[in-house]
């Protein structure tokens, strides 16, 4: 009989007359149809009391439907109990679904929609008794008592290729239901893209999350995971009471036993306290990351500061040095400024060493840098290129003016001991190599210093503690 409707119903020429026959043939169907029809939801002035009327009050989508829904039931109660599926509870889902999604349809004003919601929320996990009938040992098996959906629909596709959702679609599909109940179907274990604004597919898309409310073990659970599409609390528990008030008649109608009513206010008090502790719980993540990001940052810093500075004098590192010699080589050769470079390198700085020991040598090193700092302006770069050989850029300074600089450096280190303790006095002097990009004419940072070395060298080689810069 059911078989015969569905080709009725899909067949655009049939009409209404002959789908009404087919259905009266089964006179228990007739009455839950017309029983439905006049339940508190579809109620008008006058009640339904032929199928006639039902039938046009529920639409013909619903009724199709229902009817199946109502001979699934009787046909499956058979082969399912045996195998350990839970009948009972499966068609509880699938009601409290239906009547769900028709609520929340009715709340977000997809009031045209309730036919087809109620059908597609009805059906979205009829893929689970197809599932079920092709190995019932094994799916009881695969499923267990699994009431999360999420979870069954993982097992499903790792298992068979398929989850329900998608059984279930292809199912409604051969039974000529329409394109967007198929689609809803196959959808209905999606979440909702948007919180705030929901179409009717939407609503069947949280139904089956709404249903757990009541059935699943962990009722609060569900209820905090709706909780971005159910924010307003006065419209979240009108909406359950609503769907508690349509259940039992709904599930007397198809011989369903109605599932507990639950306790509204306790599990809203739950569900609130998990929300709660979801959100401490973010926020002491966040608090731990925040921490975990300073320790990084500061960290970072520390090496961002190693890399840059020379440990024992703190002027600039040699690898700095070179990072800035380029930057300020193609800013010169840009802005057709001077950049001029000046290498010194301190004389006999072995002797010190092996005459007063390193710790003397260091403190020589550490005093001539604070020598350099006390004469060069504040916009030059001075940095230690390797044991006692420095660097100094000049940006901006011409031959000359770098001469003149390298010079008061020279004259100072002549008249003023760079190390004076315990009655031991040093005095160094250095040799010094100057080099000036723009009138000099070089190609590359590293001509550069070649040259500078090659002077300062030229210095060393012409007796010591003089300055050459061509
Ligand atoms: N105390 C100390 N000595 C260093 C440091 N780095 C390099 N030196 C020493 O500097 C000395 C450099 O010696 P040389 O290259 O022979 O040069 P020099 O004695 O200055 O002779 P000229 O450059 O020819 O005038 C070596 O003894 C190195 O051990 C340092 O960080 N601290």
């Amino acid at each position: 009989m059911i078989q015969r409707v569905i080709v009725l119903a899909a067949d655009p020429d049939s009409r209404l007359q002959q789908i009404l026959d087919v259905l009266q043939n089964d006179p228990a169907l007739t009455a839950r149809l017309i029983s439905l029809a006049n339940t508190v939801y579809y109620t008008q002035a006058k009640p339904a009391d032929t199928l006639r009327e039902a039938v046009e009050r529920l639409g013909l989508d619903t009724t199709v439907s229902l009817a199946l829904g109502f001979s699934l039931v009787t046909a499956s109660q058979g082969n399912a109990r045996s195998t350990g599926f839970d009948l009972q509870h499966f068609w509880q889902r699938a009601l409290i679904s239906a009547i769900a999604a028709q609520e929340l349809a009715t709340q977000r004003r997809q009031g045209n929609e309730l036919g087809p919601v109620f059908t597609a929320a009805l059906l979205q996990d009829i893929g689970m008794l197809a599932l079920n009938a092709v190995d019932p040992l094994e799916y009881a098996r695969l499923i267990g008592t699994l009431d999360d959906h999420d979870e069954i629909a993982l097992r499903e596709r790792t298992h068979f290729g398929a989850d329900h959702a998608e059984v279930g679609a292809w199912l409604a599909g051969n039974w000529g239901l329409s394109a967007q109940c198929r689609e809803w179907i196959r959808c209905s274990h999606d979440r909702p893209v948007r919180e705030d604004a929901f179409g009717a597919g939407d609503c069947v898309m949280l139904s089956g999350r709404l249903a757990d409310i009541w059935l699943a073990s962990d009722g609060h659970r569900t209820l905090a995971q709706l909780a971005p599409w159910l924010s307003d609390e006065k419209q979240r528990s009108e909406l359950l009471s609503s769907i508690q008030s349509r259940l039992p008649h709904i599930v007397a109608l198809f011989e369903v036993t109605a599932p507990n009513a639950f306790d509204s206010p306790r599990l809203l008090m739950e569900a609130k306290q998990l929300l709660l502790d979801r959100a401490l719980h973010l926020q002491s993540q966040l608090d731990h990351q925040s921490q975990e990001l300073k320790a990084l940052q500061a960290a970072n810093w520390n090496l961002d500061r190693a890399l840059r500075y020379d440990p024992l004098t703190q002027l600039y590192s040699r690898q700095y040095l070179l990072s800035l010699l380029e930057t300020h080589f193609e800013e010169a050769n840009r802005s057709s400024q001077e950049l001029s470079m000046v290498f010194l390198d301190l004389d006999h700085f072995k002797q010190i060493n092996d005459e007063h020991g390193h710790p003397v040598g260091d403190e020589v090193l550490k005093n001539f840098a604070g020598l350099l700092v006390e004469l060069s302006d504040p916009d030059v770069h001075l940095g230690r290129f390797g044991g006692e050989e420095f660097m100094v850029l000049l940006p901006g300074y011409d031959r000359r003016k770098a001469a003149d600089y390298a010079d008061h450096i020279c004259n100072t280190l002549r008249s003023r001991p760079l190390f004076h303790h315990r009655g031991i006095t040093i005095q160094v002097t250095a040799s010094v190599g100057i080099v000036s990009l723009r009138e000099e004419g070089y190609s590359s940072p590293d001509e550069l210093i070649h040259k500078a070395d090659q002077r300062m060298y030229l210095s060393k080689r012409t007796g010591r503690n003089r300055v050459t810069h061509e």
